[in-house]
């Protein structure tokens, strides 16, 4: 079965946080692929700052072009919001029956699975590739054998950062990617 790893995430914008990670679970953790699955609208955060869809699934496609093992994954537009992982994870299983899915998880998320809906049953039913991050430790936690902890590098960048950055008129070509800047420059994104 094709090895595919899952990455759930806002990317508003993408940056090099989500993107070196997702190379590693490629290089080091036998993904075949990684999966972008931008999310309309997460159900733990507001949607303020959030900016239209088809411009984050527009940016992950850009940032990802020169890399043939990344795909965007656009399914949740088509889905009720908020974004409930689990209902994603079902559709996905339903018409890929043909891929393996793991989930690529923040050690920070991981500790707060139990508040998502069905999350004991997405740690159970589901692999999960859990990786560090900084002031978040999983050593305490009692974890089925379906999650592998990674020792991914952590970049400590964050989308809320590089929007604020930008709405202060810095140029950030390598923070998101040039072709991203580009767009977010062109379409007036986050001023
Ligand atoms: N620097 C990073 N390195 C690795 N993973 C990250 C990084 N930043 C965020 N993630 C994870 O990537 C997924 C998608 O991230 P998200 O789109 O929320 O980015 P973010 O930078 O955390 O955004 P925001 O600052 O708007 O909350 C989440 O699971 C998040 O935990
Ligand atoms: O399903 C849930 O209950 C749930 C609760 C919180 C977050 N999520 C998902 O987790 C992913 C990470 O979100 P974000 O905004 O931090 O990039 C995103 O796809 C959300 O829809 C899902």
């Amino acid at each position: 079965m094709k090895q595919i790893g899952l990455f759930f995430g806002s990317f508003n914008p993408i940056h090099i946080g989500h993107l070196a990670l997702a190379n590693y679970m490629c290089e080091f953790e036998e993904m075949d692929e990684v999966w972008f699955v931008v999310s309309p609208q997460n159900p733990f955060k507001s949607s303020l700052d959030l900016i239209s869809t088809h411009h984050r699934i527009k940016m992950v496609e850009l940032a990802i072009a020169q890399y043939a093992n990344f795909q965007v994954e656009d399914i949740e537009s088509s889905m009720p919001v908020p974004s409930y992982t689990i209902n994603t994870l079902t559709e996905l299983r339903k018409i890929h029956s043909d891929c393996e899915f793991n989930i690529i998880m923040g050690a920070d998320n991981i500790q707060n699975i139990h508040r998502w809906k069905d999350g004991d049953r997405i740690l159970t039913d589901y692999c999960i590739l859990v990786y560090p991050r900084l002031r978040y430790s999983t050593d305490h936690m009692q974890l089925p054998l379906s999650v592998r902890i990674t020792e991914a590098p952590n970049i400590e960048v964050s989308s809320t950062q590089i929007r604020e950055w930008i709405k202060n008129g810095k140029q950030l070509p390598f923070l998101t990617s040039p072709a991203v800047m580009n767009y977010i420059n062109t379409n007036h994104l986050y001023q």
